[in-house]
């Protein structure tokens, strides 16, 4: 049966990378066909959140929400994975809106239509660790930069509640592979 693994942490903490080499390492070694998506994932919704900016954060959510009805109709029509692997998704809602003061609750129900993940990897690290590697960064708005702190609190709180798998990302990147690898094998194959 096809499995979602959603991969969550702050901008730099290494959710693409890890993505892409999980992808490649679960190919290679264990046979199984992966498909790696990311959120935001529609370039419509993308340009329009750049337009729009991020001063007003009740649109966000729910820009973040259209743009995840399209990104899981999307992925609906995909049947011969084994393994969908989420670059970011409804938890990146809860935490970046709620650390703008959005109501975690009202965030929660506008997206408690998507289907749950079966597990949740959580990239954690200091955030001046995750500034330094950005290079790139999308909707790169410095209310954004200022609330990354209460980011990570919130994805620390959340991993709680929702029993997150955490990983140690301030690690070399094939460290970081491993333990996640680890937590894969141990607990969804
Ligand atoms: N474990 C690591 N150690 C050092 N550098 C890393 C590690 N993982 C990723 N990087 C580097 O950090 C930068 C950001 O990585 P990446 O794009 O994977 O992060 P991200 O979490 O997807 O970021 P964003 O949320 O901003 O898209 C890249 O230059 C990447 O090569
Ligand atoms: C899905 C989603 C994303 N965001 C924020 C988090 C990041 O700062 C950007 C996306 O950039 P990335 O380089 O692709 O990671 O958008 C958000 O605030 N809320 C969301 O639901």
């Amino acid at each position: 049966m096809q499995k979602l693994i959603a991969i969550e942490g702050i901008d730099g903490s290494g959710k693409t990378t890890l993505a892409n080499l999980l992808k490649e390492h679960l190919e290679s070694k264990m046979k199984l066909n992966v498909i790696v998506t990311r959120e935001p994932f529609s370039e419509d919704i993308i340009k329009l959140i750049e337009k729009i900016g991020w001063n007003d954060p009740i649109l966000l959510v729910l820009l973040f929400a259209a743009d995840r009805e399209i990104h899981v109709n999307w992925l609906s029509k995909i049947k011969d994975a084994d393994l969908i692997i989420l670059d970011r998704y409804y938890f990146s809602s809860i935490a970046y809106q709620g650390a703008l003061g959005v109501d975690e609750q009202w965030i929660k129900m506008v997206n408690s239509y998507f289907p749950k993940p079966d597990m949740v990897i959580l990239l954690d690290l200091p955030i001046e660790v995750a500034i330094s590697r950005i290079k790139n960064d999308k909707f790169n708005f410095e209310e954004k930069i200022k609330s990354l702190a209460k980011v990570r609190e919130k994805y620390l709180k959340l991993a709680k509640e929702y029993n997150f798998y955490i990983v140690d990302a301030s690690k070399d990147k094939n460290e970081v592979l491993e333990q996640a690898i680890k937590i894969i094998q141990k607990n969804l194959f």
